[in-house]
């Protein structure tokens, strides 16, 4: 794991830095009508609030919106109720999470750039955590934002569990983060079931994984009862 030093800073002039953020998902563990991206946290939508996040944060990366081609018109139709003027663009999701990334990426030509892949439904990162994820991707090919677990680990295989070292298991988070040639080189290989996030696509091209720390609030909303955590860690947010 490496160390966050947030304090340091670096000069970002000469690199160009995108942020696609994966919202092409129907939320089935939701169990809502309306998918999970577009649900009112405090009276302002999911996605809202993760754009906010990217926008903000000092990189100011160019930001890409992957969303089902069915609910574009919905979404700018959100955007003028909201007043929301966070410039982005828009590219239609695909069948899968993996899917959806690879539409985002399309839309990148440039082969230095920088680019973190973000999930719509974690709308509570840090903008810290989001600079240093481009900054160390910057420097060393990829960052991957994970926490150490708290709670014990058992793996069962079969009809057998065995206690695992729990200081070896990092839950894995997003934003990650890569370079453009590595994650686009990553993207051009056929879809398999276990990639079930980007650093699993780039990982089996043989590269290294580094993760840089996150934080346990950056949940991602999956479950109706996650709704009420967000909020409440929006609220203490903002005091
Ligand atoms: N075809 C897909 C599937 C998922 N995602 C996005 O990937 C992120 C993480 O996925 P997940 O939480 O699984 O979202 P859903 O697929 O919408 O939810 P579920 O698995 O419960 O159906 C979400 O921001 C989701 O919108 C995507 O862009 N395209
Ligand atoms: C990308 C991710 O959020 C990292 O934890 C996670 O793998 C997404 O998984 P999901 O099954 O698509 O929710």
């Amino acid at each position: 794991m490496t160390e966050n030093n947030r304090t340091t800073q670096y000069s970002l002039r000469n690199t160009h830095h995108y942020a696609i953020i994966v919202a092409g998902g129907s939320g089935s563990r939701m169990k809502s009508a309306l998918p999970k991206q577009f649900l009112l946290l405090n009276g302002k939508p999911v996605l809202m609030y993760t754009i906010e996040a990217f926008y903000n944060c000092d990189v100011q990366p160019a930001i890409i919106i992957v969303l089902p081609a069915d609910y574009h018109a919905y979404w700018q139709q959100l955007c003028k109720d909201h007043d929301f003027r966070i410039p982005h663009h828009l590219v239609n999701g695909g069948e899968t999470r993996f899917h959806s990334v690879k539409n985002g990426l399309d839309l990148i030509e440039d082969a230095d750039a920088v680019i973190a892949i973000h999930d719509a439904v974690r709308p509570l990162t840090d903008l810290s955590t989001i600079a240093y994820s481009f900054r160390y991707a910057e420097q060393h090919g990829n960052a991957i934002v994970a926490v150490q677990s708290r709670d014990s680990i058992r793996q069962l295989k079969n009809t057998v569990s065995t206690a695992l070292l729990r200081d070896e298991i990092y839950l894995v988070q997003t934003p990650q983060t890569f370079q453009s040639a590595l994650l686009k080189e990553a993207y051009r290989q056929d879809y398999q079931a276990d990639f079930t996030d980007d650093a699993s696509v780039v990982e089996r091209l043989g590269v290294n994984i580094h993760m840089i720390p996150g934080n346990y609030t950056n949940i991602k909303i999956t479950f109706p009862e996650d709704i009420a955590v967000a909020e409440m860690l929006l609220k203490q947010k903002s005091h």
